[in-house]
């Protein structure tokens, strides 16, 4: 189920909210700027599955985006448990970031774990399957795959080298939880 915990970020044991409902979730990063939907991501892909299977199954709602809103690159991160490199793509998402362009990742399949962070407050996105987020350029986030990843993610650029990340230095992460494996 995907949810929405809220910390202040001097307190990453005590949580302020949970929600778990997708109109509150929505409602309460739409706040922050922050764009989260419920899509339908009816084809069977599975973790581990190619790029071009993923975009050629989800072409029709990654042409809706791009037109919709002037995207220009796709790419495609489709991760199991077998994956050779897990442990160095978790570390490099777990280190908080920033991106000069919106944050915009579709879950076709299995789940990951972003958090945001947003002035004094933390705010922990349980993504899953059919979940459209969008975080705005320049917000400090990371991603947690866990120790098995087992996702696939459509992420779209509004630039042409796709993903570029300005890590922050900041050890805030490592305080924070971790999505359970
Ligand atoms: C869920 S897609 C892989 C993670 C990623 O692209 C990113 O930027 C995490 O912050
Ligand atoms: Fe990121
Ligand atoms: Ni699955």
């Amino acid at each position: 189920m995907s949810s929405l915990t809220v910390y202040h970020q001097s307190t990453p044991d005590i949580p302020n909210k949970v929600l778990t409902h997708v109109e509150d979730i929505a409602s309460t990063l739409a706040e922050q700027g922050v764009r989260f939907e419920r899509w339908a991501a009816n084809a069977p892909i599975q973790p581990g599955a190619s790029q071009e299977e993923v975009i050629a199954a989800y072409q029709v709602q990654i042409d809706k985006l791009m037109t919709e809103c002037g995207y220009i690159t796709v790419d495609v991160v489709s991760l199991n448990s077998d994956h050779p490199q897990k442990a160095e793509l978790r570390a490099k998402f777990l280190d908080e970031h920033r991106h000069a362009e919106d944050e915009v990742r579709f879950f076709v399949a299995g789940r990951g774990l972003f958090t945001l962070h947003i002035g004094e407050y933390v705010y922990a996105v349980l993504c899953e399957k059919n979940d459209l987020i969008s975080v705005p350029a320049g917000t400090p986030h990371w991603f947690d795959m866990g120790e098995n990843p087992h996702f696939v993610a459509i992420r779209l650029f509004n630039n042409p080298e796709g993903w570029v990340a300005q890590f922050t230095g900041d050890k805030i992460a490592d305080q924070f939880p971790r999505i359970d494996d």
